[in-house]
């Protein structure tokens, strides 16, 4: 009861706020899924992230207004993949997969998406985006394989199912830019569905609480996941775009960075809002692999139903 009490009250408070920002007012005028274009948007005129033909990985896609400024930096052929935890509408020429990106089986089955580097990218007669739906309730960390198989079957935009080396750098790695703006939707931001399954993920899951050190905490582990998977799907010369909130740890999170990237930068694009303590790492170009970020021991873990 009281759960919904301050969930109506904090979505008012979003509600009239959003009324009165001109990022969000804009976002819509312009046909964006949420005013958090415009981060992506400020970071990639800085830093020039993007390019046409790239392969983008974002994480926390949804509703999906970073995935839609990736999908127009890198067309024509760029192919773009979404995880989210909550289900949503990918936008257009977005591949998706449902899942708890904290869960090392999720995590194995992105991998596995991205292997060949022609799924989920468009031709020049055919859009190929795939919607891979994990439709578990209690256990978000499993994926429905039967599921999955069926929807990239039956959906059958995928240009080919043949792996190939092209795309790929030489030691295998096949994503250009890595994305991160995982952290919990605001409200009204996605489906409401979403809300539905509020009793569920979101109990071990990064919420933002309003307590610094909790929110910072959850944000670190969500980091750590993000550059994990950085470092074992990044090519040489990649980037990776990561949310964080500000805090103790947020030190050590950008000396791993350095480890892997040349460059580190904390940014905090104006159009972030300046009482919320999240800022960005826009870490550039991944340095040669080297045995101190080679790769996790991501594994598929299709049965394992905990959520880390
Ligand atoms: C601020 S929103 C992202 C907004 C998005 N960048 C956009 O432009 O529309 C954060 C997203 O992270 C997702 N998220 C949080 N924790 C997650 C997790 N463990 N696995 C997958 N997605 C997660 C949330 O469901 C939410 O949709």
């Amino acid at each position: 009861m009281l759960c919904n009490v301050r969930l109506s009250s904090s979505s008012t408070r979003w509600k009239t706020r959003q009324g009165k920002d001109s990022f969000a007012r804009k976002a819509k005028l312009e046909g964006l899924k949420s005013r958090a274009a415009f981060k992506l948007l400020e970071v990639d005129a800085k830093y020039k992230i993007f390019k046409r033909g790239q392969t983008v990985v974002d994480l926390g896609y949804a509703p999906g207004s970073w995935s839609q400024v990736a999908v127009e930096r890198t067309k024509p052929n760029g192919r773009i993949v979404g995880i989210d935890i909550i289900p949503a509408q990918p936008p257009k020429g977005v591949s998706t997969i449902q899942g708890n990106f904290l869960s090392e089986g999720v995590r194995a089955e992105v991998k596995r998406f991205l292997e060949d580097p022609n799924q989920g990218r468009p031709t020049a007669s055919l859009a190929a985006p795939v919607e891979i739906t994990n439709t578990a309730t209690d256990n978000e960390s499993s994926i429905d394989e039967s599921r999955l198989q069926s929807n990239a079957d039956s959906i059958g935009k995928v240009t080919s199912s043949k792996p190939s080396k092209k795309g790929q750098d030489d030691s295998g790695k096949m994503v250009d830019v890595v994305l991160s703006d995982m952290s919990e939707p605001w409200p009204l931001e996605t489906p409401s569905s979403w809300k539905r399954s509020l009793s569920d993920p979101y109990i071990r899951m990064m919420n933002t609480s309003g307590i610094n050190y909790k929110d910072h905490a959850g944000s670190m582990d969500l980091c750590s996941a993000a550059l994990q998977f950085a470092r074992d799907t990044l090519k040489t010369g990649g980037h990776f775009v990561c949310k964080f909130y500000q805090g103790a740890e947020d030190k050590e999170l950008e000396k791993e960075l350095r480890k892997t990237f040349k460059a580190v930068h904390r940014e905090k694009p104006e159009s972030s809002r300046s009482e919320s303590r999240e800022a960005y790492f826009v870490a550039m170009r991944r340095k040669k692999e080297s045995t101190e970020d080679a790769g996790s021991q991501d594994k598929p873990d299709m049965e394992a139903s905990k959520i880390e």
